[in-house]
């Protein structure tokens, strides 16, 4: 059996944590991009060097992008994923990251249509349902085939937070969070259990409120204490997540950002934008999406999340007009 083909672009916190990850998992042979002269060679480099330890036989290799020749080597891949871009810092909203990392899109998303026009392809650069949505109309690929990490890292802090509260291991926590990856994300309460029993009957709803809040603003508290930039190990496990289950074909249910048409359009109230929802994620991408039930409430903090994403996708509109 041939191996995987991962190709990472942008080769930063974020893109060289998944890029080691990828390696030690042995899901593929990595290929790691990045404007900055020697950096996507040097880490990759760094990265195979370690193998010999960790006992992988994955290549992992570097191409530094201007010039564009080096974009030749995404042809084949199986999976693209998309992490090159600005990082926030303290005093910043992801969607103050929209101008600047669109314009990064266009250039990597020109480059993924032109060599890899049938990779799966996991955006991951902020703010990312918006992204992502830009990424879809710049290659124009089957929105099936793109989905955008929010739901795998917000849900990750929240099964950490509960666990830690309540003293018991991550593995028995299940619960997840939808919507925008943003202030607004809904963390899903009704949804979230430990071994099967509700939270709500082993927590205060005082202790509840504080968890959904930490988890809301969790990149945020990750960005105030580094002061430099964002989250990245977290953050590169919950797309290795995303990325095995697409080259393994593991139809694991996970919350991404998923585009929306259809009767998921018409049960979410949202059409045409890519938002967090759970979705199960298999060779082919986002397999099926899954219509979840809201209560009154639910459904308004719901329709908070879908018009903030709704609002930056206009942006990225009008930014794209003329330029595809
Ligand atoms: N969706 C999510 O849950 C998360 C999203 N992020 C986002 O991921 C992005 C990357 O974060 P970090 O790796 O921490 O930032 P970083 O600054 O460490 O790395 C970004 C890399 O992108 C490269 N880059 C910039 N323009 C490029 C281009 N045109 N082509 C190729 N490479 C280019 C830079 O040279 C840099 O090496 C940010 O936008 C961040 O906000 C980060 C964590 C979680
Ligand atoms: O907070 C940020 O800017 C990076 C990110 O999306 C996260 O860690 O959730």
């Amino acid at each position: 059996m041939s191996r995987s083909k991962i190709s990472v672009i942008g080769a930063g916190n974020v893109g060289a944590t998944l890029a080691q990850f990828l390696a030690i998992r042995e899901l593929g042979d990595v290929y790691l991009f990045d404007v900055v002269q020697g950096v996507p060679e040097g880490k990759a480099l760094d990265i195979q060097e370690g193998a010999p330890h960790w006992g992988y036989d994955s290549n992992v290799v570097g191409f530094t992008t201007p010039g564009q020749e080096a974009y030749k080597n995404l042809e084949g891949s199986d999976v693209v994923v998309v992490t090159a871009g600005l990082a926030r810092k303290p005093g910043m909203s992801r969607d103050d990251l929209l101008g600047k990392n669109v314009e990064i899109m266009l250039d990597v998303g020109r480059n993924i249509k032109k060599y890899a026009p049938d990779a799966v392809i996991v955006v991951v650069s902020n703010p990312a349902d918006i992204m992502a949505y830009a990424i879809q109309k710049i290659t124009g690929a089957r929105p099936e085939r793109i989905m955008g990490l929010g739901g795998s890292l917000d849900s990750a802090r929240f099964r950490t937070f509960i666990a830690k509260e309540l003293n018991v291991s991550v593995e028995d926590v299940n619960a997840f969070v939808i919507g925008g990856h943003g202030d607004d994300m809904v963390p899903f309460i009704r949804y979230s259990s430990v071994a099967g029993i509700p939270i709500t009957s082993l927590l205060s709803k005082e202790k509840i409120d504080a968890i959904v809040k930490r988890t809301r603003f969790g990149g945020g508290e990750i960005v105030d204490l580094l002061k430099t930039g964002s989250a990245y190990y977290a953050p590169g496990v919950s797309i290795l997540a995303m990325v095995e289950s697409i080259v393994q074909d593991k139809k694991r249910v996970i919350p991404c950002a998923a585009y929306l048409s259809g009767k998921h359009a018409e049960h979410y109230g949202a059409s045409g934008i890519f938002i967090g929802v759970p979705i199960k994620i298999g060779k082919e991408g986002v397999e099926e999406i899954y219509d979840i039930d809201f209560t009154q409430e639910e459904r308004e903090l719901w329709n908070k999340t879908v018009q903030s994403v709704k609002n930056n996708c206009q942006k990225v509109d009008s930014f794209l007009s003329g330029k595809l």
